[in-house]
């Protein structure tokens, strides 16, 4: 069975430069995928793609410009309030919790709001509290948790009317490496539970661990959409060579870019260093790299094979060009 289907959706939005006033900005342009029930589905783009506004489309919070969007076989336009009630999400972030209450109470609070009644909303609240493995901390104030249990709490929240379907828009956002890889635990869970999720995320390990299938987005368009080991062969005839060096000046780099060989330049910059992530077709010339860095203190020199995220800047981009 379908979950989520999407069909050809549109959002734009008014252009806030008052001296454009009837301008408009294409946020979602003509996206279409489905998720089967009890499918974990990610959805990956860089900063404005229009992930956010899909997922507000989807969970009735924003209406669309153009497009269908059916959720359980419920249409987003005519059956909002029905959707609701099958329906949660989390927009990330510290917001929407009430910190001065218990996680226990926060949940309480939740339960009344869904009208769940009260001895369904205590079995549920308890179970929950087991799945966000929050049991011990349930009567301790919310102001005294951790950002990861409190990001454990707001998925807490978004089991507390039993959904079919849930949204986590970049649920493990700023957690620390232990928070985060608890947290995606809990979410990897919550497929046992029979849940449909749909995941946006900036990591790709994340992604490539949890989801089934990858949908990859870029101003507004789905740019591929397949499984993760579908979007890691189109770089499988790659290389990833990677080279720290001290510093690089941008004519170096546009130099090393226009190598006929290199399909792709990333940089990544530290305090005290930068990382240039290269990847190159098969048939490369290491050397010819090498001589135009030379000269730029070469604190490391690595070769890799390509991952998920290498898949996805072969896809995206680099940022270099609009
Ligand atoms: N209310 C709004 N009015 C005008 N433009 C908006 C509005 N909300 C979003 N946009 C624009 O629509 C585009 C898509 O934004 P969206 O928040 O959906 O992206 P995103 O993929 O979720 O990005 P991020 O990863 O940064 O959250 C962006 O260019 C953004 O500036």
């Amino acid at each position: 069975m379908i979950a989520i289907n999407v069909e050809e959706l549109v959002r734009r939005y008014k252009k806030k430069n008052l001296l454009k006033k009837n301008e408009e900005y294409v946020a979602v342009n003509n996206i279409s995928f489905q998720v089967n029930k009890g499918e974990m589905f990610g959805l990956l783009g860089p900063n404005g793609a229009g992930k956010t506004t899909t997922i507000k489309i989807l969970t009735t919070l924003l209406f669309p410009t153009e497009g269908t969007v059916n959720i359980m076989g419920l249409d987003i336009r005519k059956d909002a309030k029905k959707i609701r009630n099958q329906i949660n999400f989390t927009f990330g972030g510290e917001r929407g919790l009430y910190w001065r209450l218990s996680g226990m109470d926060n949940l309480k609070y939740f339960a009344d709001l869904y009208n769940v009644p009260t001895d369904i909303a205590n079995k549920r609240i308890n179970r929950i509290l087991e799945i966000i493995g929050l049991k011990e901390w349930k009567n301790e104030r919310v102001e005294n948790y951790s950002k990861g249990m409190k990001q454990r709490l707001h998925i807490g929240k978004a089991l507390i009317n039993d959904p079919e379907v849930i949204f986590l828009d970049e649920p493990t956002l700023g957690l620390d490496p232990v928070g985060a890889k608890d947290l995606r635990e809990i979410i990897q869970n919550l497929l046992n539970l029979d849940k449909t999720i749909l995941l946006t995320t900036h990591y790709m390990y994340e992604a490539d661990l949890l989801c089934k299938r990858i949908a990859v987005i870029n101003k507004g368009k789905i740019l591929a959409n397949d499984k993760p080991e579908a979007l890691k062969s189109l770089v499988k005839d790659s290389n990833i060579f990677e080279v720290e060096v001290y510093d690089i000046d941008n004519d170096k780099i546009n130099k090393i870019r226009n190598l006929e060989f290199v399909q792709n330049l990333q940089i990544d910059s530290n305090e005290n260093s930068k990382l240039l992530q290269i990847q190159l077709k098969k048939e490369c010339n290491i050397s010819s790299i090498l001589s135009i860095i030379d000269d730029n203190g070469i604190k490391a020199i690595t070769n890799r094979r390509p991952t998920l995220e290498d898949a996805y800047i072969k896809l995206v981009g680099d940022g270099t060009s609009d």
